[in-house]
């Protein structure tokens, strides 16, 4: 989700320039995480349960939106359980063989955190299912038809995988996760807390009606959150006083930055526009809509819809998706009046 995460400043991806940053505002351990109650309730009776069995914690799956916390969990997992973290990704094993080389290192008791899971190889993936279930590899010495396979036992790992797409992960990977967590939007509240942990951490002092602000516009998500925080801290830094984080800042920050009132970003934007205007209110199919927006489709199901969904702004129907009422009063446009809108 790293693409077009520099051009907005909500976008809720994370930029390679940005990795430092966001690591020094991660919480450490799961007292430390804020909201997600019930994925964070049920985390903590897996992984005290395999402590206290002096067992290695079964495999955990984490889906939903990008920058509300799944790479964060799978740290304070490692960390809980006072495992070492091995980090890959789906993209980065292009070969069973790269699979093969990193469970072959594994140690008892690591934690192998495999990110964007959906998008591993397909021979990677079968792999996978026997070490996660067996704590074995086969290794395949030699080439062509003298090739043989070596079974390799592997010590106790608990595999981490994180997806922004839980759909899209065969059964039989997901049937091997002994536990999956679906993390949710946050609340405003929630988002306050988190705006005023980092702010302590920044070493800045954000107040209360400031605070407020950020929650609200920072789309259900931490990483936003985050980052609109920072992005105060230099508006206050050139226009205000530096480190005072109040409300002219935070209202300041939010129009340089073009930040709606309901804390869209441009790409939510076109797509509202899009549906609205350009299709007048009629249903869309992702296809169309994505072309219409210039982006991938995976951009618009994964990034920009979830949260426009959440919102009660667009609404998925047979024949495709649909502006709401909503949507054209956010827009300021008169919605159409003939019934032709879902809601
Ligand atoms: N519950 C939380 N409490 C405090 N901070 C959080 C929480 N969740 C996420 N964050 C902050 O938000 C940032 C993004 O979180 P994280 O990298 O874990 O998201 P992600 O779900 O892995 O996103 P992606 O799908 O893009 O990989 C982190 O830097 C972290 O500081
Ligand atoms: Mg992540």
């Amino acid at each position: 989700m790293a693409e077009d995460a520099g051009a907005r400043v909500v976008a809720p991806g994370a930029e390679e320039t940005e990795r430092a940053a966001e690591a020094a505002l991660r919480p450490k351990r799961l007292e430390d995480f804020v909201g997600q109650q019930v994925v964070r309730g049920q985390l903590s009776v897996v992984l005290r349960a395999a402590l206290s069995r002096g067992a290695t914690p079964d495999h955990v799956l984490l889906s939903g939106p990008p920058g509300l916390g799944k790479t964060t969990l799978a740290m304070i997992i490692a960390a809980e359980v006072d495992g070492a973290l091995r980090l890959t990704s789906g993209p980065a094993i292009q070969h069973a063989g790269d699979l093969a080389a990193i469970l072959s290192s594994l140690e008892e008791g690591d934690v192998l955190f495999i990110d964007e899971i959906h998008r591993l190889a397909r021979t990677a993936e079968e792999m996978l299912y026997l070490a996660m279930e067996d704590y074995r590899v086969d290794v395949i010495v030699g080439k062509g038809p003298g090739a043989t396979s070596i079974p390799l036992a592997l010590p106790p790992f608990t595999v981490v995988g994180a997806t922004t797409r839980a759909g899209l992960l065969p059964a039989p990977l997901r049937d091997r996760f002994g536990f999956t967590g679906h993390l949710e939007y946050y609340g405003p509240e929630e988002l306050g807390r988190i705006i005023n942990r980092s702010a302590r951490l920044l070493g800045v002092s954000v107040d209360e009606a400031a605070a407020a602000e950020l929650a609200r516009r920072s789309r259900g998500t931490p990483r936003i959150a985050n980052r609109l925080l920072r992005r105060v801290q230099d508006w206050a830094q050139v226009h205000g006083t530096p480190g005072r984080l109040d409300i002219e800042a935070a209202r300041g920050a939010l129009e340089v930055f073009e930040v709606d009132d309901l804390g869209l970003d441009r790409l939510d934007r076109s797509v509202l526009e899009a549906l609205c205007t350009r299709f007048a209110g009629a249903p869309v199919g992702l296809t169309t809509l994505a072309v219409s927006v210039g982006e991938e489709p995976e951009t618009i199901e994964t990034v920009a819809e979830p949260y426009l969904f959440r919102e009660g702004l667009i609404v998925r129907t047979p024949r495709g998706r649909q502006a709401t009422a909503a949507a054209f009063a956010h827009l300021g446009l008169a919605a159409p009046e003939d019934g032709a809108l879902f809601t």
